[in-house]
């Protein structure tokens, strides 16, 4: 990470999608840790430099869904939010929230189709798996991740055959007669062990390659995880999540439901999300996370010169200090916490969290 403020301006980027833009910054190519934003010109300290409003998917967790407004993530300290949708399994704050989630949220009929499934499937069936994540466990390499998504290609493709009747589109003639064995796979798929947060995500982000399919670019734009699951079960998770979203989403949400679009968003989502935390209290209640595209461009440091803060739905990002022209805009990926821990600790926290060896100046020193 450079914080390089000589005249040698480091070299721009060709255009990406979905890179935020602002008076006050640009997004260039650094030496050794990829893209980052640089000042573009002198920045007074308190300065609203940017604000993200393209979140792409987000995932509340399960145990959070009657406390969290599924629209603004707003808390009322734990309290059940008043206004309740059963049949999609959210809470709102407010009608206002509701309507919104299920007119922009919800992104037309057949996203809030795509909850009421998933809420079917999932209510009564209680907390099958712990989902907690072992951060210590292997990860899979890239060669195990293709062949467990290999390994369900074929009862992946039952299912499709049960639910499409053999043809392309919903609408083409059947061209495979559907059998008992198209009929089992699909039953099976539902019966097995279900993660409801990894299918909060699968669904989240099948709606967004839905709905917005020249955005989806930007998220493809983003740094890449070639090892996204944080374990073998994680990994097992998201194929079998993959099954049992062909059994019961809605038909025309099959075509978005692949392996290469579910690939893509766990491998852009592990180093670009960003955690919805409460606004109070260091922000210790851990709710969920999303993907913000165009935020995800800033650099870590260990002394950020940028301090982010979310609003509802938005990320704000202010300077915590003045920033001269040509000076790296860096927030920090630690957590209250861990930004107190000594140099060794947050090395080994970013290290194992985010992959890379943080380079920046309070570590170099
Ligand atoms: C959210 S992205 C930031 C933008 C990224 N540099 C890019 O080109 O898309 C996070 C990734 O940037 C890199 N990165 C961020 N801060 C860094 C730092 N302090 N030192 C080294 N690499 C860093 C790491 O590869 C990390 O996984």
């Amino acid at each position: 990470m450079s914080t390089d403020t000589t005249e040698t301006t480091p070299p721009s980027v060709p255009i990406i999608p979905g890179i935020p833009t602002s008076p006050f910054f640009a997004v260039r190519q650094t030496p050794h840790s990829g893209r980052a934003v640089f000042a573009t010109t002198f920045i007074p300290a308190d300065t609203l430099v940017y604000r993200a409003t393209d979140l792409t998917l987000s995932v509340l967790l399960r145990e959070y869904r009657r406390e969290v407004c599924g629209w603004c993530f707003g808390y009322e300290y734990g309290r059940d939010l008043s206004v309740v949708d059963k049949t999609v399994g959210f809470a709102f704050c407010g009608e206002n929230c509701r309507v919104k989630w299920r007119t922009e949220g919800g992104k037309v009929a057949v996203g809030v189709q795509a909850w009421m499934a998933v809420e079917k499937l999932t209510k009564g069936r209680g907390k099958e798996d712990s989902e907690m994540v072992e951060m210590d466990l292997p990860r899979p390499r890239p060669k195990e991740i293709r062949e467990a998504w290999e390994g369900v290609k074929a009862r992946a493709e039952l299912i499709r055959v049960a639910r499409m009747g053999g043809g392309n589109t919903p609408n083409t003639e059947p061209v495979v007669r559907v059998t008992n064995q198209h009929r089992k796979a699909v039953q099976k798929a539902i019966a097995d062990t279900i993660s409801p947060d990894v299918m909060t995500f699968c669904v989240s982000g099948i709606l967004f390659h839905y709905s917005h399919p020249d955005q989806f670019l930007n998220i493809d734009a983003l740094a890449c995880d070639y090892t996204p699951y944080h374990s073998a079960d994680d990994l097992q998770a998201f194929t079998r999540t993959y099954l049992q979203l062909l059994a019961i989403l809605p038909v025309p949400l099959l075509p978005h439901c692949t392996p290469e679009i579910l690939i893509t968003l766990s491998q852009r989502d592990s180093h670009n999300s960003f955690g919805i935390r409460s606004l109070e209290d260091d922000g210790s209640e851990f709710f969920g996370y999303g993907c913000w595209p165009s935020a995800s461009y800033f650099n870590h440091s260990c002394g950020p010169n940028v301090e982010k803060q979310r609003v509802g739905r938005v990320w704000e990002f202010r300077t915590g200090r003045e920033v001269e022209e040509g000076e790296e805009l860096c927030i920090t990926y630690l957590s209250g916490e861990e930004r107190r821990l000594s140099r060794g600790k947050r090395m080994e926290t970013l290290n194992r969290n985010w992959g890379f060896e943080c380079g920046c100046e309070r570590c170099e020193l």
